[in-house]
């Protein structure tokens, strides 16, 4: 078919009208629609090219969250409407309780501030929980669990705890969730450029390096084993989350596996960072945090990390564990 060459023009018009409408409700739909924005994030609001120094998008197209990415105001616009609740787990069991008032109070200051934070505690000392003040919007509670006299059950069996807790209470309570080590303090905003439908860290120890270098499980009996040919990034332990539906699929996959490895008589080498690395693997986060998310005091800034956010303090292991 032929048009007419004053035809032409108006056909061309109707076309652009077309898509500007998509275009139009499209930016609607996102804008009303958490799980639409993830996708929106990583396209609109982080800008890859900013930083030409570091990697800061992965293979599959999730951000990965530097400083200079982003920008803080935009970002929280966008999510401070939503009137968001963020869980936040951290267990402080045996000596460990001595880590939490310093780890409340700079979370006070830093840590998603301007929303709603439901910190829970798990701790087999209630009574020595500090009394912290908590600004407008943020709740405490207390959770016993028992202790045990091995670290590497206290730390793997968070998992196990974190799922139980979420069928409980916390999805009812909250829409993210961020379960994180208590020896740490933050030094500098985490705000709401780290929320995702599934949010992982680059361990700071291994950001560095190549694959062949992480110690991700590699005995084929373990369900956690990453073979020496796979693998994206080493992933930290100590910070894991997104929203609650999606880390409780994460903690029971893990928790079921640590078990299922337990019958065997294997222990994972890194206990359930192990399997978080191996449960990353095949199902990839929506979003990766920079080790600006997950430092650690001992190791000397270096210049890529422009801000620390979070950093493990130096603890004296014998003194603080139950075993060693
Ligand atoms: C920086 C980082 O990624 N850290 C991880 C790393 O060593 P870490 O040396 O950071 O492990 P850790 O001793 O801090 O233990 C992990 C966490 O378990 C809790 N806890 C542990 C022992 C105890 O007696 N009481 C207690 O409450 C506490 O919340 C602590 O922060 O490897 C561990 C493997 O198991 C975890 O994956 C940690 O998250
Ligand atoms: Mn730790």
């Amino acid at each position: 078919m032929r048009f007419s060459s004053n035809v032409k023009p108006y056909v061309l018009l109707l076309i652009v009208g077309i898509f500007l409408l998509l275009g139009y409700v499209n930016h609607f739909d996102i804008t009303s629609n958490t799980d639409a924005i993830i996708g929106y994030e990583s396209r609109t609001l982080f800008c890859f090219c900013r930083r030409t120094d570091v990697v800061s998008v992965t293979p599959w197209l999730a951000p990965i969250v530097w400083e200079g990415t982003y920008d803080p105001v935009l970002i929280d616009n966008i999510y401070k409407p939503m009137k968001l609740t963020i869980a936040t787990t951290v267990f402080a069991v045996g000596k460990y309780v001595r880590f939490l008032q310093d780890f409340l109070e700079t979370a006070e200051k830093h840590f998603m501030v301007g929303f709603n934070v439901h910190y829970y505690v798990f701790t087999d000392r209630p009574d020595d929980v500090p009394s912290v003040n908590l600004t407008q919007g943020r709740h405490l509670s207390v959770i016993q669990v028992p202790v045990s006299n091995r670290w590497q059950e206290i730390s793997a069996r968070r998992m196990e705890i974190i799922q139980t807790t979420i069928e409980r209470q916390i999805r009812r309570e909250a829409d993210y969730i961020f379960c994180l080590d208590v020896d740490s303090k933050f030094h500098a905003r985490w705000g709401s450029e780290s929320l995702g439908r599934l949010v992982a860290v680059i361990h700071p120890g291994y950001y560095e390096q190549t694959r062949d270098h992480f110690p991700y499980e590699r005995r084929p009996a373990s369900t956690a084993y990453i073979p020496m040919d796979e693998g994206d990034y080493y992933y930290g332990g100590a910070m894991f989350g997104g929203f609650v539906e999606d880390v409780y699929t994460l903690t029971k996959v893990c928790r079921k596996r640590f078990e299922e490895d337990a019958g065997n008589s294997i222990e994972a080498a890194w206990q359930e960072e192990s399997h978080l690395n191996r449960y990353l693997l095949y199902n990839k986060p929506s979003k990766v945090l920079s080790p600006e998310y997950l430092w650690q005091d001992f190791k000397a800034q270096t210049k890529e990390v422009k801000v620390i956010r979070f950093s493990g303090v130096i603890k004296n292991y014998a003194e603080v564990r139950p075993n060693v």
